[in-house]
Parts: structure tokens; sequence; C-alpha cells
């Protein structure tokens, strides 16, 4: 394409991460005190690995594994927020800017509403963008599901991208 104000392009990214004890609940870059939290080989931060998939999608530059493999020492614990500041500058580099984020959350507890204002912050931040780009929601699974179940979280989330000018 060669007009790059129409170059806006759409992505999509989904994660799902499992409860389980002993670990620290950390969505969108908040630690939320819970019985449970969610396992895996970084923070396990569901909400911004569905994030940085759809921002990485939209550039068509692949996915969080290609990225940060699991299998790389490097990204053990690793804080989530700070794989989604190098996702930030990968598209940056690409020409890219993003237009903006709308991401959901599903999980049958804790609430998440009082946290929802600083998970978008802390994504606007790591991403250099106004918050007004940037949604976050949540949902319950109305106990159906493992999210319902409280077996594990979930998290979508859409984006758009255009060719910096
Ligand atoms: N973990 C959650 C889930 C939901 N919310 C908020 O509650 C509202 C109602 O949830 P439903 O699943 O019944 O639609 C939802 O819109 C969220 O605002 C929450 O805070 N934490
Ligand atoms: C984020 C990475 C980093 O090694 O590890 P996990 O926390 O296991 O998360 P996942 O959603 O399975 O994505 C894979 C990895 O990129």
């Amino acid at each position: 394409m060669t007009n790059n104000n129409n170059d806006i392009r759409v992505g999509i990214g989904y994660d799902v991460h499992k409860l389980t004890e002993n670990r620290k609940l950390i969505l969108g870059g908040v630690e939320i005190k819970y019985e449970k939290g969610l396992d895996g080989h970084s923070d396990a931060d569901v909400l911004i690995h569905a994030v940085m998939d759809a921002l990485l999608g939209a550039a068509a530059l692949g996915d969080i594994g290609k990225h940060f493999p699991d299998s790389d020492k490097e990204y053990k614990g690793a804080d989530s927020i700070d794989l989604l500041k190098h996702v930030g500058e990968l598209l940056k580099n690409h020409g890219y800017a993003v237009i903006n984020i709308d991401s959901v959350i599903a999980a049958q507890e804790p609430k998440l509403a009082p946290f929802i204002e600083l998970m978008r912050s802390n994504i606007s931040s790591a991403l250099n963008i106004d918050t007004d780009r940037v949604s976050v929601k949540a949902t319950t699974t109305e106990r159906l599901g493992f999210e319902g179940r409280c077996e594990g979280i979930s998290a979508q989330a859409v984006c758009s991208i255009k060719k910096a000018q």
C-alpha cells in the first residue's frame, strides 16, 4: 500500500493462564491481593500478553512466544510491562503508531473494577500513548467454564495501528 494514511491494521490477541497457589496475581501490571496467582514462565500477566499479541499481530511480527521464548532463562519471572515496552519499540522501529487498544479480562474473581484505571495507565505509559487510547474491561463468565470455576483467567485484546507519518 503506498498511501500511509490508509495503512491501518488491526490485531487480535488471546491468552490464558492457570490460577495456582503461591503465585502473585498480576494483571495489567497491577499486583492484586488474591488467594491465588497466575502460573507461567514470566509474571504470567495474561492481559499484557494478550495486548502484546494483538500489537504484534497487527504488524504481522509474530507472537510473544517468538520474541520471548519460554525456553529462555532471560524471561523467567519477567515483568510483562517490560516486554510490552519492547513490543512498543519494535512497532515504532517498523514505522507503526498505536491508534487504540481494547481488551477484556475474563475472571470470576477477584473484583477487578477498582484496578482498571491503573491497568490502563500502565499500558498507555509502557507504550507512550494517551490513556484514552487504551480500554480494559472485565467480565465474569457467570461461573461457566475454567474462568468461572476459578481455575484460570483469560484475556482478549484487539488493537489498531497505523504507519506513522
Ligand atoms: N472479575 C471481575 C468481573 C467483572 N467485573 C465487573 O462486574 C461487571 C459485571 O460482570 P458480569 O460478568 O456480570 O457482566 C463487569 O462489567 C465488570 O465491570 C469486575 O469488576 N471484576
Ligand atoms: C511470556 C512468556 C515469556 O517467556 O512466558 P509465559 O509467562 O509462560 O506466558 P505465555 O503466555 O505462555 O507466553 C510465552 C512467553 O512469551
